[in-house]
């Protein structure tokens, strides 16, 4: 996570194979922010620009790309969307959650597809000017389990076969395990309910974090929001605990 972070917002990623449950976990999530009034925006990987849309339907609907143009498609995809969605948004102050950001590039694209995983952050951190998440969720599963739960035909990426899904799998493992500060693990296999009330017990500890290191840094007007949903959250009043928080949400 970053402790200390050059912008007063607070982004979050969610990350995975297909299926895990990102998108139930990210509406939940925005639902229970909004409720708590904090400011944020709900935002996914490819595709959260216009010109995304564009570079998404190439990717994930067109021709059968080689792994180079793949990953510069995801490249020019995330650059426009950090450069246009993320950044502004987290300059305002806002929570700026996030289906997928730069892990699911080092999994698919520097593991699964073979690229490497240091080419892949290479590209990506110079593509975005270094923006990373200052938490990530990661929704672990077994994609031979889990495939059970698609209910569509399946796109260019979803195709690829369960041994490049289960390569993908151990990659977000190996990327976590490189950055377990910023990336936590939760089991995809949980009911929708647990796993919301674990999504919100992380964010709510990355909150009360943040809201300690970066205590008086930001003028009023853009900084309080989050220090006022991470004070909320954790229920700091008596000294414990994130329970308490979390039973006001
Ligand atoms: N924890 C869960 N347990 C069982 N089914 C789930 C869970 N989370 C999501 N689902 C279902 O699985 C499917 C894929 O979920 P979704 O949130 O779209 O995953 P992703 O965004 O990771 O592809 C949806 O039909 C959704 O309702
Ligand atoms: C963001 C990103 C996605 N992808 C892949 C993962 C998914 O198969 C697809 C995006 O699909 P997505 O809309 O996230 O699908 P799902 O909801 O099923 O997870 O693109 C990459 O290969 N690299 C990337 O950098």
């Amino acid at each position: 996570m970053n402790a200390a972070a050059p912008y007063p917002g607070f982004f979050i990623s969610f990350e995975g194979g297909d299926y895990t449950g990102k998108s139930t976990q990210v509406k939940l999530l925005m639902q229970a922010l909004a409720a708590r009034g904090a400011a944020a925006i709900a935002t996914f990987e490819p595709g959260g620009t216009s010109l995304g849309q564009r570079l998404r339907r190439e990717v994930m609907h067109g021709e059968d790309l080689d792994p180079y143009t793949e990953a510069l498609l995801y490249a020019a995809d995330r650059a426009w969307h950090a450069q246009t969605i993320i950044k502004p948004h987290l300059q305002a102050g806002e929570v700026v959650v996030s289906d997928r950001y730069l892990d699911s590039s080092l999994a698919y694209q520097g593991i699964g597809r073979g690229l490497g995983l240091e080419k892949i952050e290479e590209i990506f951190l110079w593509a975005t000017r270094n923006l990373l998440p200052d938490l990530t969720i990661l929704l672990d599963g077994d994609p031979e389990v889990l495939v059970a739960r698609r209910t569509e035909t399946p796109d260019r990426m979803e195709s690829a076969g369960l041994a490049f899904h289960q390569a993908v799998r151990q990659a977000f493992l190996q990327i976590a395990e490189r950055d377990r500060q910023r990336i936590k693990i939760l089991d995809a296999t949980c009911g929708v309910e647990e796993l919301h009330q674990q999504v919100l017990s992380l964010v709510s500890t990355a909150f009360a974090t943040r809201a300690k290191a970066q205590a008086g840094q930001y003028r009023d007007g853009t900084w309080p929001q989050i220090s006022e949903l991470g004070t909320a959250v954790t229920g700091t009043a008596d000294g414990d605990s994130q329970q308490a928080g979390l039973q006001q949400l």
